[in-house]
């Protein structure tokens, strides 16, 4: 894994590289992560322009703490070599490659990245890189792809690319991904870096983002990406622990510290059995808890 510390990526979010007034606002509607796209979002004739503004905008626009992540054109497009120099020269955090069906095509973008970071001084191995998986052939691949380099943070599903590559397209039950949703996982948490499910594209149906998300976050998988500002609250109360979850969680971290003065590394709480994949359950509970603003600093639940 590329970073020791795991962080939090509820939302990713796609911010079309050609589009001056959603560069310069982008870090106002607090995504966990920003995602300049230099790809599909993008028409041919508008991609060095593109690059350019993106790169204008990583070198003057302040996007606070999230994280700044660019979707590159594929490694088999013209634009790839430029977009990667221009983006490791600007001090992007992550390259995104699209359409990666091979550990190969990674390993090719991180040599590139390397190359770039010592042309244009930069700290070697400051830029991570992450995996769009949207093709049959890149699901096959996922476990080599995962593991192709410790500059790998994440392996994102794809789906509207992916059912195109299947001959189907997508179905509001989602079952067309079921296969490709538990394979990305677990290629990714076998790897030890982060798993993002795919955009949800009826900016009207909200309901249907909470159906999906309910159903990614049980899965396992550490947040989506998002196309509007308005999924990002929507997808965050998902992530949310509620006050219930939470209070067990203190009394988790409680027993389990109590156990450890006992010299013991198991507990029983309420008639459950506390041990150590409980606590660490109850860690992540509280880090949510936190980022989403629901406990002060001392860990106390504060009331909206
Ligand atoms: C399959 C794939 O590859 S998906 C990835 C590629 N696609 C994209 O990147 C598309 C990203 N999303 C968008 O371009 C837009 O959200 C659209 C076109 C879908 C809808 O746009 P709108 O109808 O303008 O959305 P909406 O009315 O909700 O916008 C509200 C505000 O959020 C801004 N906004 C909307 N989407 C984004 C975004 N992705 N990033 C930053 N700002 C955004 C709008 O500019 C607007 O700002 P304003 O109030 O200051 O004028
Ligand atoms: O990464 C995503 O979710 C968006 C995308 O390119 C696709 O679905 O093909
Ligand atoms: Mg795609």
């Amino acid at each position: 894994m590329a970073e020791t510390e795991e962080r939090l990526r509820r939302t990713m979010m796609f911010v079309p590289g050609n589009n001056p007034a959603m560069l310069k606002d982008a870090g106002i509607y607090g995504a966990d992560s920003i995602m300049f796209d230099l790809e599909d979002a993008v028409s041919l004739q508008e991609k060095d322009a593109a690059r350019d503004l993106v790169y204008e905008a990583l070198k003057t626009v302040e996007y606070g703490t999230a994280e700044k992540v660019v979707r590159v054109n594929g490694v088999d497009t013209p634009f790839y070599k430029d977009d990667v120099r221009a983006m490791v020269k600007a001090g992007i955090d992550v390259i995104r490659l699209p359409k990666t069906e091979t550990a190969a095509m990674i390993q090719e973008l991180v040599k590139d990245v390397a190359a770039a970071e010592q042309e244009f001084g930069r700290p070697e191995g400051s830029t991570h890189v992450m995996a769009a998986i949207e093709s049959a052939k890149g699901v096959v691949n996922v476990n080599a792809i995962a593991a192709a380099s410790d500059r790998m943070i994440g392996v994102a599903l794809s789906a509207e690319d992916y059912t195109t590559d299947m001959k189907t397209h997508r179905y509001p039950d989602g079952r067309e991904l079921e296969y490709a949703r538990n394979v990305i996982l677990h290629a990714a948490r076998a790897a030890g870096i982060a798993a993002f499910d795919t955009v949800f594209t009826n900016l009207d149906d909200e309901e249907g983002l909470i159906r999906e998300t309910k159903f990614i976050h049980q899965l396992g998988f550490d947040g989506k990406s998002v196309i509007n500002p308005r999924q990002i609250p929507v997808i965050n109360a998902v992530y949310a622990p509620t006050k219930a979850e939470i209070q067990t969680a203190q009394q988790v971290i409680a027993a389990i510290a109590e156990a450890h003065e006992k010299g013991s590394g198991v507990i029983s709480l309420n008639g459950q059995m506390v041990d150590r994949p409980v606590a660490l359950r109850a860690q992540r509970v509280m880090r949510l808890a936190q980022a989403s603003h629901l406990v002060d600093e001392e860990g106390n639940y504060v009331e909206e």
